[in-house]
Parts: C-alpha cells; sequence; structure tokens
C-alpha cells in the first residue's frame, strides 16, 4: 500500500489530503502537525476550520485510510510521499521583511524529513513558495542523506476557500513540476497515478520545477490584479455615474475577458493573494526587474486604496465623523462560506473607523469574538504563523468593539451599516426592521453589492454601494480617499 504523509494539517492540508484519501482507498493518508489541538480538532466532530462539505469527506475516511496525528516524525519515516503543506508567511525582519516568503516553516519540516527518513522519498512541495525553493529543499534533504534518495516535485494547489472540496473534486487543473531527469520523470508519474484516481488527464500538467513554483505565483498575481482593475474601476464609476456591475458585465461578456473574477468589492483578502504577490515582487527586485515588480505591487496599492477609499467614504457620509457613533460590521471573514479572517479587509475598515474613534458592533455567523478581538490587536504579517506561535501582542482587548451573534443586535441604534462579508444571509435581512431601530438618518455601505439599494432606499436607508451611481446625498459630501 502506497503511504502518503502530508506534513501541515491546515486549510490546504486538511481538504487535500482528505480528498485524496476519498477518491484513492488503496492510499494510506496521514496529516501530521506540531499544533496538537488542531489535531485533536481533526480527530473530533468539531474540524478546525469551516468549510463546506468537508466534514462529510473526513467522516467517510477518517480512521479507513485517512489519520490526523502529531507523531510528526513516525510518520514521514513511513511515507512514500511526503507532501508539505505549511505556512509560508511574509517575513517581518531582516532580509526582505516585508516581501520576502519566511521558509523557516519549511526548513524545519525539510530538516525533520531529512533527519527521521530511512527509505527513499518523494517529497512534495504543497505550500506556495517562491521559485528555486526546491533547490534549497534539495540542498538540505541531500546533506545528511545517509544515501537516502529525495525526489522534490512542486504541486502547488488551487483551492479557493468556501469552495476548497469541489475545487478539489474537479480543479481546473493539476499541476506537477519536476527534475528533467528520469528520476524526476518516474516521481511525477508517481504523483500523477495518484491524481489520475479522479482528475481526467489532459488535466494533470507536467513542468519543469521551476515552471510550477512561478505559475502559482503568476495565477494569483493574475486573479488579484483582475479585482484591483475592476475596482479601479468601480472608483471611476463612482465619478462618473457608471454602474460597476454593468461594466464588469459587459467587459466580461468579451470571451477574451470571460465573466469570473469581476466582482467589485470592498478589497480582496485572504492569506494568499497579498503575500503572494509581496513574494513575486521580491522576486523580481532580487532578479534585477524593478519595472516589473513595480508593475505588480500596483495590485496592492489599488488594493488598500480601495479599503480606505471606503472608510473615508463612511466618514465623510457622516458628517465627517464617526465618533462615539456606534457602527455595525456585517461580515468579518474574508469571503462567504470560511471562517477565516487572515488578511480581511475587514481588518483594516475596522481600524480605520476605530482610528476616527467610532463604536463597533460586529456580526459573523462563523467568527468568534476572540478571533475578532485577537485579529484588530495583531501585528502585520504574524497571522500567517501557527496560532501557538504567533507573537503575543500585549495589548487588551478593544473596549469599543462589541461583538454580537445576529445582525439584529449588531445594528440596533447604530448610526450605519458597513457590509464587509456577502454572506447569503445579509441578503434577505428584514431591513425595514433594522432601519426602524436605527438612528436617523441611517446609512448602508454596502461593500460588496449584495443588497438591493433601490428597495433599500424606498425604507429610508441612505446607501453607498461600492461602484455604483450615488445618492444626491453621497454627491454633496466632501472628496473621498
Ligand atoms: N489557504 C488557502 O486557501 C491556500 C490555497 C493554496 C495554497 N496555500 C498555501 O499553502 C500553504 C499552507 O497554507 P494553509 O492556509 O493551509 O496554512 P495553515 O496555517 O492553515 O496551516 C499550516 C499548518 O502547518 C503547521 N506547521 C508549520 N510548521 C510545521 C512543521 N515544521 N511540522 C508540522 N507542522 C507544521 C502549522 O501548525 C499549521 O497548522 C501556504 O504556503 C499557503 O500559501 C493556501
Ligand atoms: O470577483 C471577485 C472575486 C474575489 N474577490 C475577493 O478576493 C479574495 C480572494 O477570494 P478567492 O480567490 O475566492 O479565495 P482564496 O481562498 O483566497 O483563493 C485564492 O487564493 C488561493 C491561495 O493561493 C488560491 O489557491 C486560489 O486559487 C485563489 O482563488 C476574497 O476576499 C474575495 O472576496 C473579489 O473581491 N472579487
Amino acid at each position: 500500500m502506497v503511504k502518503i504523509c502530508c506534513i501541515g494539517a491546515g486549510y490546504v492540508g486538511g481538504p487535500t489530503m482528505a480528498v485524496i484519501a476519498l477518491k484513492c482507498p488503496s492510499i494510506e493518508v496521514v496529516v501530521v502537525d506540531i499544533w496538537e489541538p488542531r489535531i485533536a480538532a481533526w480527530n473530533s466532530d468539531q474540524l478546525p476550520i469551516y468549510e463546506p462539505g468537508l466534514y462529510e469527506v473526513v467522516k467517510e475516511c477518517r480512521g479507513r485510510n485517512l489519520f490526523f496525528s502529531k507523531d510528526v516524525e513516525k510518520h514521514v519515516a513511513e511515507a512514500d510521499i511526503v507532501f508539505v503543506s505549511v505556512n509560508t508567511p511574509t517575513k517581518t525582519q531582516g532580509l526582505g521583511a516585508g516581501k520576502a516568503a519566511d521558509l523557516t516553516y519549511w526548513e524545519s519540516a525539510a530538516r525533520t524529513i531529512a533527519d527521521v527518513s530511512k527509505s527513499d522519498k518523494i517529497v512534495v512541495e504543497k505550500s506556495t513558495v517562491p521559485v528555486k525553493t526546491a533547490e534549497a529543499i534539495e540542498k538540505i534533504l541531500t546533506h545528511n542523506s545517509k544515501g537516502i534518495k529525495f525526489q522534490i516535485l512542486s504541486n502547488p494547489e488551487f483551492l479557493a476557500e468556501g469552495t476548497a472540496i469541489g475545487d478539489l473534486f474537479q480543479p481546473d487543473r493539476v499541476l506537477i513540476g519536476g527534475r528533467e531527469t528520469p528520476e524526476g520523470q518516474k516521481a511525477i508519474q508517481a504523483l500523477k497515478a495518484v491524481y489520475a484516481h479522479w482528475v481526467p488527464e489532459d488535466r494533470i500538467l507536467t513542468t519543469n520545477l521551476w515552471s510550477a513554483e512561478l505559475s502559482k505565483l503568476a495565477a494569483n498575481a493574475f486573479l488579484a490584479q483582475r479585482i484591483s482593475s475592476v475596482n479601479a474601476m468601480s472608483a471611476l464609476c463612482e465619478a462618473t455615474g457608471a454602474d460597476v456591475a454593468e461594466v464588469s458585465y459587459a467587459v466580461g461578456k468579451d470571451t477574451r475577458i470571460g465573466p469570473k473574477f469581476l466582482n467589485a468589492s470592498v478589497g480582496f483578502g485572504g492569506s494568499c493573494f497579498q503575500k503572494d504577490i509581496l513574494n513575486l515582487v521580491y522576486i523580481c527586485e532580487c532578479n534585477g526587474l524593478p519595472e516589473v515588480a513595480e508593475y505588480w505591487k500596483q495590485v496592492i496599492k489599488i488594493n488598500d486604496y480601495q479599503k480606505s477609499r471606503f472608510v473615508n467614504r463612511v466618514v465623510s457620509s457622516m458628517f465627517n465623523t464617526v465618533s462615539q457613533k456606534k457602527i455595525a460590521v456585517l461580515g468579518f471573514a474574508f469571503k462567504k462560506d470560511t471562517g477565516d479572517t487572515r488578511e480581511t479587509p475587514a481588518i483594516d475598515v475596522c481600524q480605520g473607523l476605530l482610528g476616527d474613534k467610532a463604536l463597533l458592533s460586529i456580526y459573523d455567523p462563523q467568527v468568534q469574538k476572540e478571533h475578532i478581538q485577537r485579529d484588530l490587536i495583531m501585528k502585520k504579517f504574524d497571522w500567517d504563523h501557527p496560532l501557538h506561535l504567533q507573537p503575543k501582542s500585549g495589548s487588551a482587548a478593544v473596549e469599543q468593539v462589541t461583538v454580537t451573534s445576529d445582525a439584529y443586535e449588531a445594528t440596533k441604534e447604530a448610526h450605519g451599516v458597513c457590509i464587509l462579508t456577502e454572506w447569503d444571509e445579509f441578503r434577505t435581512l428584514d431591513y425595514k426592521k433594522i432601519y426602524d431601530n436605527m438612528q436617523k438618518p441611517a446609512f448602508v455601505f454596502d461593500g460588496r453589492n449584495v443588497v438591493n439599494a433601490d428597495k433599500l432606499r424606498e425604507i429610508g436607508f441612505i446607501v453607498y454601494s461600492i461602484g455604483k451611481p450615488l445618492d444626491a446625498w453621497l454627491k454633496d459630501m466632501p472628496a473621498v480617499a
């Protein structure tokens, strides 16, 4: 029986391995992690991450050919194929701080593999890493290999949170990069055989190592670039009276452009886009390509602009101050159908409003109070370390913030409502009831374009929707950002 071990039981390691176990009953899959409570949660009915459909998959194969364990060394030693799916945060200190990928966790995983291996292994980069990481990993593995042979493959993951199970069941493509040697090609075929259990052969792409590593960074950069492009247009739409939804639709009808990923928003979030573009920027700079670096940096600058533009809209609409005003925040996760808040635009928006002394009342169906409080005081990039290794910020909870367990409580007596995540339930709230319980004039700032603005205006709200023609009220307000 082929044995797979995956180091890192996170948003990628957990779901990916669960699907491999489900689709390949003849393979034993063990997911290991140094963070013991996370492993305990994977072994319980309360999985450590919220992802639609995940529990059903785990339930079907856990204890059959899918196992979660904290015994990293034992399972790495026994495996034929070792996936590495650990954190690759942005460096906060030293060379490349604020841009380069911090490979501490990756290096530590590679050293463990080198130390405990007693048989030949295929080592698979599942984490998103800088181009040429495989070369460094090879050096670590072969330095002390006691004659054991390792083949490194790059097999980046393209799943998106909230749709991870569907993405894994029917991937647009699986990408496998390896050395162009006979041993490298053999390793590629071995990994291809795993995916071939359910992925059609023409969707399994094989490349050299560097193309696979770079393709992952490139794909995320292209996706984020589309969002920054449409968000840049949203500012122009507001200035001209165009409607960004109509513009996106018209643009996306061009088959060369396509309709997906053109939704204007308060900004993109998530653990990947910003981190991976910063990493790409750093690699360009290191390779003497400042113009290329500058080009990609602009995608992040527009994203930051979009978030601060939103905050400025809120403040300027409400008579240029939100000091001591209750503002309800609906949605804190970086997108719907996940409890993940890494790099969520809600953090920047909330911090911006707190900077103007607002009182925030936050509701998200999947994010707990402690989690929100922790995010609001955490330093930039500290979030991307295993929880038990995150630096302690030392600050107390933010006093001006309360977290509620439903949207009606959050909005009661509020002066304004900011919608920051596109949860389906926000489309069908009783906005008349909300309006009746709010201070007047009552504002809604829709950062995800989920509400029917016309209906809300009929109720009496003053509504701001990203990239849509402005209310007369908002037009008269001072300039934005
Ligand atoms: N989250 C996504 O949607 C997504 C999608 C594609 C790719 N990626 C990439 O995949 C990688 C992992 O992302 P994630 O979201 O799963 O991160 P995560 O923080 O959810 O999980 C990483 C896990 O690795 C564990 N870990 C760290 N060092 C370890 C070690 N030496 N031994 C054992 N366990 C160790 C941590 O404790 C943590 O549980 C990153 O490089 C990320 O960029 C993420
Ligand atoms: O039209 C759009 C689409 C998305 N977003 C926002 O963009 C962010 C990222 O969304 P999404 O890409 O759906 O989620 P992620 O889980 O971050 O997935 C991205 O990042 C992963 C990690 O690398 C990749 O594997 C995926 O392919 C890539 O889509 C979220 O804040 C979304 O709200 C928009 O604002 N407008």
